[in-house]
């Protein structure tokens, strides 16, 4: 099978018809369309679970080579079906899908699943079928699913339309776990470890090639179903930003949670940058500022998806990044105080109060700060010990997560303790995983008993540590759409081509404060510039201006403290350092400061802009320090957002040194993300360095690229 391609989408989804998806999951009748007599292919499944699995509506299976099927009467072609149809499974091969796109919308089906590989994945012959498959869907008034798919399931109709092998089992559904993503095969991976951890789950999506429907169509539909709690999305490419941030905004709004595994970050977007900003953020930037501003957990593998959505499923997120770790061994407990804080957890040392409790159950030989190292011997000291050590150490105040670690505790007394925990943990109101380093031989029962009762069990502590870290609420500023009303900007911020004078005229308009600058064409006109704006026995700064110069220090092209009367000589010597000199910009020279940079990049494909502040200067990309945030943003998370960075105490001021003006600071960061969440238009604008000393921010250089519309 081969990997499935999210292809160009033409008439694209925006052309759909409005889609009444409950004719897809809870259909009245189901057509299959290519049902095959060939009782041993994957492509008997469907019609054989649709007839066998306890699904209420009517099934007609459409094949002119047979009178019946699977028990069922079978129809020459769909025209000749005695009902309405709500869904159409076409299993015929590709050369056949669009045909069957029309035939379904002649029987006025919602939907049609193409199952069939052939198309945008195997390149242009089948890129030219895809489209004329979407051409027929939206001819027909039909939605597609696939091609290149595998199917639908959703238990609540018993509605089992897939070939997937992981649905070859008893499946009950009962979980509250749907899943839907483009591959069916990994899909199939996660429905059958699921399974095998006895979280059966409730609805199962293969959306493939996508050519019509993507997988934030479906995602919105189960997020919004009442049988769903959690929703796990495994993405390859989510092209479409507002359409994920519309499925993170209603997923958040119907409470349920989202996590999502997404592959093929690539570094395309990143290598096209021109500025600074752009070339220290990943693709994925924007994609990862949207989740944390819903609320989306992120993970990367199939374990960590079923994990979080374990505790997602059955247990309260963690209040804070604050984690305990009760471990049956020092050494282990030490493993995962090191992963935790890896990834960005914290161990407070628990209060003396709780401490004190503890040493009257743990032995004199244990720990009890955090790490709890409860020893081998606790077991000894009753029979629910285990238990009360965790209750005590959730109830301290300062833990927000807790982490239980396990080593050889197997067998009976291994299902006791995971009663004992399972009861201790129930109405804690702090989520709790294990980590169980023993045989999953001998351990079978106990793992179960957790995972029925909503605790992940890992047998790695680095997952179990990242997991903990994915599923922990970022507290860094965020700010959800319509919380930020953009600050005021003058007119002339909206109609000015942003690329006049090479940005500066952008700054000025926006209200972020620049140097006196004069433009000099020859060396003449740079000397009175630099007498006019040096003054008495001051020096200004020069700086080349040609087309593509980025970054001009780089290139040679900026002189600092150059003396009037030396400024025509700096002229002649840029004009033969920097090819196609267009000019110098002479600047008034500007107080030294912490040099800091402010950038944005516009959205693109549907996602909001974003915002970088940082060290600056030229060793940007040295230092990258850099905190992110979406824009606009407001004052206040213009500040926390400053507070991020690990530069902060320049700013705050430390050792004695006096601080700078913070609030010049926030406010030019305010004004640049305002302009470029108004600005579609522009794709990138970098201030590098803005320049901030006791009083006042100035932007001493500029960057901008624009892109249309
Ligand atoms: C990563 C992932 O897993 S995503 C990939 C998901 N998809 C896949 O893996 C599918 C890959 N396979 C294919 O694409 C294949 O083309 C398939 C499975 C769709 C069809 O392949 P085959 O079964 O070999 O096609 P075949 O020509 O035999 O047609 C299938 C049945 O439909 C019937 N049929 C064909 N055309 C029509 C039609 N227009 N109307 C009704 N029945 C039809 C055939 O008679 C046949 O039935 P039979 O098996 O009883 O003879």
């Amino acid at each position: 099978m081969t990997e499935t391609v999210d292809a160009t989408r033409p008439n694209g989804p925006e052309a759909a018809p409005p889609t009444d998806w409950n004719r897809v999951f809870r259909p009245h009748a189901v057509a299959v369309l290519g049902a095959t007599g060939r009782a041993d292919s994957p492509m008997a499944r469907p019609l054989r679970w649709l007839a066998e699995r306890g699904f209420s509506g009517h099934v007609w299976p459409v094949n002119p080579k047979y009178d019946e099927l699977a028990g069922l009467p079978c129809f020459a072609s769909l025209d000749a079906v005695p009902g309405p149809v709500d869904l159409v499974l076409a299993l015929v091969p590709a050369a056949h899908a669009p045909d069957a796109v029309r035939q379904a919308g002649a029987a006025s089906a919602a939907a049609v699943v193409v199952f069939a590989s052939g198309f945008a994945e195997v390149g242009t012959d089948g890129a030219e079928l895809q489209h004329e498959l979407v051409a027929a869907a939206r001819e027909s008034g039909v939605r597609v699913l696939g091609p290149n798919c595998q199917g639908i399931y959703y238990a609540p109709t018993r509605l089992f339309a897939t070939f997937t092998a992981a649905a070859d089992r008893p499946l009950r559904g009962s979980s509250g776990i749907a899943y839907v993503g483009q591959s069916g095969a990994v899909g199939g991976s996660v429905l059958d470890i699921a399974a095998e951890q006895g979280l059966d789950l409730t609805a199962w999506v293969s959306t493939g090639n996508q050519a019509d429907v993507d997988l934030t169509e479906i995602g919105r539909y189960l997020a919004a179903d009442p049988e769903i709690s959690v929703l796990a999305v495994y993405a390859e490419s989510v092209r479409d930003g507002a359409a994920y941030e519309r499925l993170a905004a209603e997923a958040a709004a119907a409470g349920t949670s989202l996590v999502v595994l997404r592959s093929g970050r690539s570094g395309a977007g990143r290598r096209a940058a021109v500025s600074h900003t752009g070339a220290m953020l990943g693709d994925d930037t924007a994609f990862r500022l949207v989740s944390r501003r819903y609320g989306v957990v992120l993970v990367d593998d199939v374990e960590e998806l079923l994990a979080a959505a374990t505790v997602l499923r059955g247990q309260p997120r963690p209040a804070g990044r604050r984690i305990a770790a009760v471990s049956t061994s020092g050494g282990a407990g030490i493993l995962a105080a090191d992963r935790c804080e890896g990834h960005g957890l914290a161990l407070p040392e628990l209060a003396p109060e709780t401490q004190d409790k503890l040493s009257r159950l743990v032995p004199a030989f244990g720990a009890l700060a955090n790490p709890v190292d409860v020893t081998a011997q606790l077991f000894n000291t009753g029979e629910r010990a285990f238990g009360d050590v965790c209750s005590i150490v959730c109830a301290d105040p300062s833990v927000d997560a807790l982490l239980v670690l396990l080593t050889m505790v197997v067998g009976d007394e291994a299902a006791d303790l995971a009663e004992d925990l399972t009861a201790a943990m129930s109405g804690s109101g702090v989520p709790c995983s294990v980590v169980w380093l023993a045989g999953q031989d001998r351990t079978t029962r106990a793992r179960a008993i957790l995972r029925e009762a909503g605790i992940p069990v890992f047998s790695s502590i680095a997952v179990a540590a990242r997991v903990a870290g994915a599923l922990t609420p970022d507290r860094m500023p965020d700010t959800a759409p319509g919380r930020a009303p953009l600050p005021w900007l003058p007119e002339a911020a909206d109609d000015l081509d942003p690329a006049t004078d090479g940005g500066w005229a952008l700054l000025d308009a926006i209200g972020v404060d620049t140097p006196a600058s004069v433009h000099a064409g020859t060396a003449a006109e740079a000397t009175d510039a630099a007498r006019a704006l040096a003054g008495a026995g001051g020096t200004v700064v020069m700086k080349a201006v040609a087309p593509g110069l980025e970054h001009k220090t780089e290139a040679g092209g900026v002189r600092l403290g150059v003396a009037a009367e030396r400024a025509a000589a700096v002229f002649d010597e840029l004009a033969t350092t920097v090819a196609s000199l267009a000019g110098v910009l002479v600047q008034q020279a500007v107080p030294g400061g912490v040099e800091l940079l402010v950038g944005a990049s516009g959205g693109r494909d549907g996602w909001p802009p974003v915002l970088t502040v940082g060290l600056g200067g030229t060793a940007t990309e040295v230092h990258r320090d850099v905190a992110t945030a979406l824009a606009p943003i407001t004052p206040g998370d213009a500040h926390a957002l400053l507070r991020e960075l690990r530069c902060w105490p320049l700013l705050a001021g430390h050792r004695g040194a006096p601080g700078v003006d913070v609030d010049a600071v926030v406010e030019a960061i305010v004004r640049v993300g305002a302009v470029v969440a108004r600005r579609p238009d522009l794709a990138e604008l970098e201030i590098n360095p803005l320049i901030v000393g006791p009083t006042g921010a100035v932007a001493v250089d500029v960057l901008v690229a624009t892109r249309t519309p």
